[in-house]
């Protein structure tokens, strides 16, 4: 049961995990493949983070990935930011690129959350920031593998860095904090759903995170299309921002 009495962060991190040990069941079970795989992982994940969250923080609005909005979230001042399956596509191709996002939002800001990586039994939590690694001198840079931004060579040329392509964005804002990598680069579309929850735990721990043009991200608007983002090794963002500028 969750625990009522949990921190905002705790909670996040606890219902993340658990999501997270479902889908793995679920992958490893070989009871569906392919597609039908993604797109009852997706399902299923949803419902528990819901039923979780609705027990927990009553009072909260949530907006999910896979569910219409809950609650009049425009006017809320917590909205609870979920992707029960991020790099659904990775996943139902038995691959190790997927994640599960829990955030919250107050008055716009990623303000707690937690990044589940069930592949790897990572759990990445804002309540606990992670000392960052020493940035590389040939910075690698994270991309979409099915995504890819038309602009990553030339993005990657200008750095003199390396471009690793791979699923899944939590997966690849984790792997920048976990020092595996230096940039995550992505323009093109995204939504809120799956930047929100890798925001909060990389900002926690003082990586550079905005849209590409150096902004803040701002969370829970009408619209919940994110076009474009850089998580980046706070020794690579002011480089990475003016490479991009100059593309
Ligand atoms: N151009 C785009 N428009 C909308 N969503 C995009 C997108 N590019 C990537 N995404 C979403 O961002 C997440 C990470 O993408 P990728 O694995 O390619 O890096 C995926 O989320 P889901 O797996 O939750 O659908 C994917 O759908
Ligand atoms: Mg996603």
């Amino acid at each position: 049961m969750t625990d009522h009495a949990a921190t905002d962060a705790a909670l996040a991190a606890e219902i993340a995990t658990h999501a997270g040990e479902l889908l793995l069941e679920l992958q490893r079970s070989g009871r569906f493949e392919g597609r039908e795989l993604g797109d009852v992982g997706d399902a299923r994940a949803d419902a528990l983070i819901l039923e979780r969250l609705r027990a927990a923080r009553p009072a909260d609005c949530i907006l999910s990935e896979e569910s219409a909005d809950i609650g009049d979230r425009h006017c809320a001042q917590r909205v609870w930011v979920i992707d029960p399956l991020d790099g659904t596509r990775s996943y139902s191709e038995g691959r190790r690129e997927w994640s599960v996002h829990v955030a919250l939002v107050e008055d716009g800001l990623p303000t707690h959350g937690a990044v589940a990586l069930p592949t790897r039994q990572e759990t990445w939590r804002s309540d606990r920031p992670s000392e960052l690694a020493t940035a590389q001198r040939t910075p690698r840079i994270l991309v979409s593998g099915s995504r890819t931004p038309v602009e990553a060579d030339a993005l990657a040329a200008a750095l003199g860095g390396e471009l690793i392509r791979m699923g899944s964005a939590g997966y690849k804002a984790m792997a920048v904090l976990r020092g595996d990598a230096d940039i995550y680069y992505h323009s093109g579309g995204q939504h809120e759903w799956d930047n929100c929850a890798p925001a909060a735990v990389a900002l926690a721990s003082g990586l550079h995170c905005s849209r590409i043009d150096g902004t803040q991200f701002r969370y829970n608007r009408a619209d919940t299309l994110v076009p474009d983002l850089l998580f980046a090794h706070p020794d690579w963002a002011e480089r990475a921002l003016a490479a991009i500028a100059a593309l």
